[in-house]
């Protein structure tokens, strides 16, 4: 039997929304000092548990503001959960909102450097890659280009190809498919799906459900936070679809 490699206990995610509309930071430094600013909490996951074994890749299924980013970003190490505890064993590899990570005054190629660094990658790794990386990212002479200069469908190439050049054991992907191009979003799903052999765990989030039908085979739903079904891809996007009629 596969093992488990992602275990999610309890967890319960708390933010805290201003009741007040705040025009600019000087009126907030006042508010803040006077505290008239007032906070309604907001649980934005609450109490959710699952398991992952190694290979299975699971679709997180949830309307707008159902808790899925939220949830990616705490197993991707971005956010602290305000509840509960998770653990996970091999290399993570998180491609969440776009460009995150990337700095938009430097050039794609620096950006390689700089990105790959983020995820753990040694300057000898990178130089060996780098062909590969540009290939992948078919950017042509826009590599040199400053990022501040690209299409999101552009960053969202540099950024899946950079992190995909090592093979992941997990591969955290969030929405990152949705502004490439269609042939593009074809090149990546052949290498996610190139990846299935090795045993790759993925967490993938997407507004497109028959994407979410061929990458993953199974799914959990949120909704309002909390975890309402968790099965094969067939019968939660079913579910899912019926929640959306
Ligand atoms: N940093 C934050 N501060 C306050 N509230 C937040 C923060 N991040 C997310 N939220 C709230 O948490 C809830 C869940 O947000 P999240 O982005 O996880 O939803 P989602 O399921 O990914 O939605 P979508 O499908 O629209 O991308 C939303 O109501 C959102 O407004």
């Amino acid at each position: 039997m596969n093992k488990v490699v992602i275990d999610v206990k309890n967890i319960g995610m708390r933010f805290n929304m201003s009741t007040q509309k705040v025009d600019n930071l000087k009126e907030y430094v006042i508010k803040t000092i006077k505290k008239e600013i007032k906070y309604n909490e907001f649980w934005a996951l609450k109490d959710v548990s699952f398991q992952l074994k190694k290979g299975e890749r699971l679709g997180i299924l949830g309307l707008n503001g159902a808790g899925k980013s939220t949830l990616l970003k705490i197993l991707a190490g971005v956010l602290k959960p305000t509840e509960g505890s998770y653990s996970a064993t091999g290399r993570i590899v998180p491609l969440l909102e776009l460009g995150a990570g990337f700095e938009k005054q430097y050039t794609g190629l620096e950006n390689i450097y700089l990105y790959g660094t983020m995820l753990g990658y040694s300057r000898d790794f990178i130089n060996e890659k780098l062909n590969e990386i540009v290939e992948f990212s078919e950017l042509g002479d826009f590599i040199n280009v400053p990022l501040k200069n690209y299409s999101s469908g552009m960053k969202s190439r540099l950024g899946f190809a950079i992190a995909t050049v090592v093979e992941p054991d997990i591969l955290i992907l969030d929405e990152v498919l949705a502004v490439g191009d269609a042939k593009f979003k074809k090149k990546c799903e052949k290498k996610i799906n190139s990846m299935f052999d090795k045993g790759i765990t993925v967490l993938f989030v997407s507004h497109s459900l028959p994407q979410v039908q061929r990458i993953c085979n199974r799914a959990i739903l949120l909704e309002k936070g909390k975890l309402i079904a968790d099965g094969s891809i067939e019968e939660v996007s079913a579910l899912y679809e019926e929640k959306t009629k």
